[in-house]
């Protein structure tokens, strides 16, 4: 909650500045809706954690979610892609449509719709295998390449598109766990990548990596927006204004205002946001 408060004071005009607005704007409104949700609550037992949301995510852009600890940005977030079932207290009410498909359905695929929204989580957990091994695992699981050499071009080009392959093309055998914690982090964006999602979620990518690691992050995040949709959660409010086109605030499972990201920070419509932002609370 600290370091809320450390990065809420301090989202310059540099920052803002960054933000590509008009284009991003453009290229949002222009976007069909990929992710639909509607008066979606979570409760935890009796717990209820997210009051009723609604939120469209376009095609193409980058969501950031921010908000105090606590107020349910991982929760929603997990929402989106039915991580929360594999929480046995956690309930999920409402709707949360993929195009046209309520990812609730109970006849869905959960494994195929993990693959179509991926995850990257705050902590990178490659698996205890070989580097190659890492990517290759989901592309097998779901039946992606026919042959090894199909499953070779994979691998390559999830490494390459991640910003990894250079530094790891000649030790694709060693354990992924040996690269440094932003190679990891790398690592799982391009095992995510591997399975082709449509969209990918990120809990707080960077929190565990240096700043120059947090920073590779960033960039990749930015390329990876040309081909898919992007959620992601942060507590740090100088990184929502790099990286998102649009952000979301939440406060107390409440999704208090959504809005271009460079609007949010400097003109917020409600005053929960301001304070937020301004750093009032954290
Ligand atoms: N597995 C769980 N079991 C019970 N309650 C949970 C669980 N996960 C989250 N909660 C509760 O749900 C609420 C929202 O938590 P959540 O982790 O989604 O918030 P957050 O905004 O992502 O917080 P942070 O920024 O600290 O990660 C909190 O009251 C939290 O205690």
């Amino acid at each position: 909650m600290s370091n809320d408060k450390l990065q809420t004071a301090t989202v310059t005009s540099a920052d803002i500045n960054d933000i590509k607005l008009q284009e991003s704007l453009a290229a949002t409104a222009a976007q069909p809706v990929k992710i639909t949700a509607r008066d979606v609550k979570v409760f935890y037992g009796d717990n209820q954690a997210i009051h009723g949301i609604d939120l469209d995510v376009y095609q193409n852009e980058v969501v950031a979610f921010i908000g105090p600890s606590g107020c349910g940005k991982s929760t929603f977030l997990r929402c989106l892609n039915r991580m929360n079932d594999t929480i046995d207290i956690c309930r999920v009410t409402g709707e949360i449509k993929l195009d046209d498909r309520n990812i609730y359905d109970p006849t869905l695929d959960v494994v195929q719709l993990r693959a179509q929204v991926g995850m990257v989580f705050q902590k990178p957990n490659p698996f205890p295998k070989s580097i190659y091994e890492n990517i290759a695992y989901g592309p097998k699981l779901h039946g992606l390449a026919e042959k090894k050499s199909d499953l070779d071009d994979i691998v390559e080009s999830s490494l390459r598109r991640a910003g990894l392959w250079n530094e790891v093309k000649d030790r694709l055998n060693q354990p992924g766990t040996g690269l440094s914690g932003g190679q990891q982090q790398r690592l799982c964006i391009a095992r995510t990548i591997a399975v082709s999602p449509e969209v990918i979620l990120m809990d707080e990518p960077c929190s565990a990596l240096d700043p120059i690691a947090t920073s590779i992050i960033e960039e990749l995040i930015d390329e990876l927006k040309q081909n898919f949709t992007i959620v992601i959660v942060t507590h740090n409010m100088q990184q929502a204004a790099r990286v998102s086109d649009r952000t979301a605030f939440f406060h107390l499972g409440n999704l208090i205002e959504i809005g271009a990201t460079n609007e949010l920070f400097t003109n917020p419509k409600q005053k929960r946001t301001e304070d937020y932002i301004t750093g009032r609370y954290g």
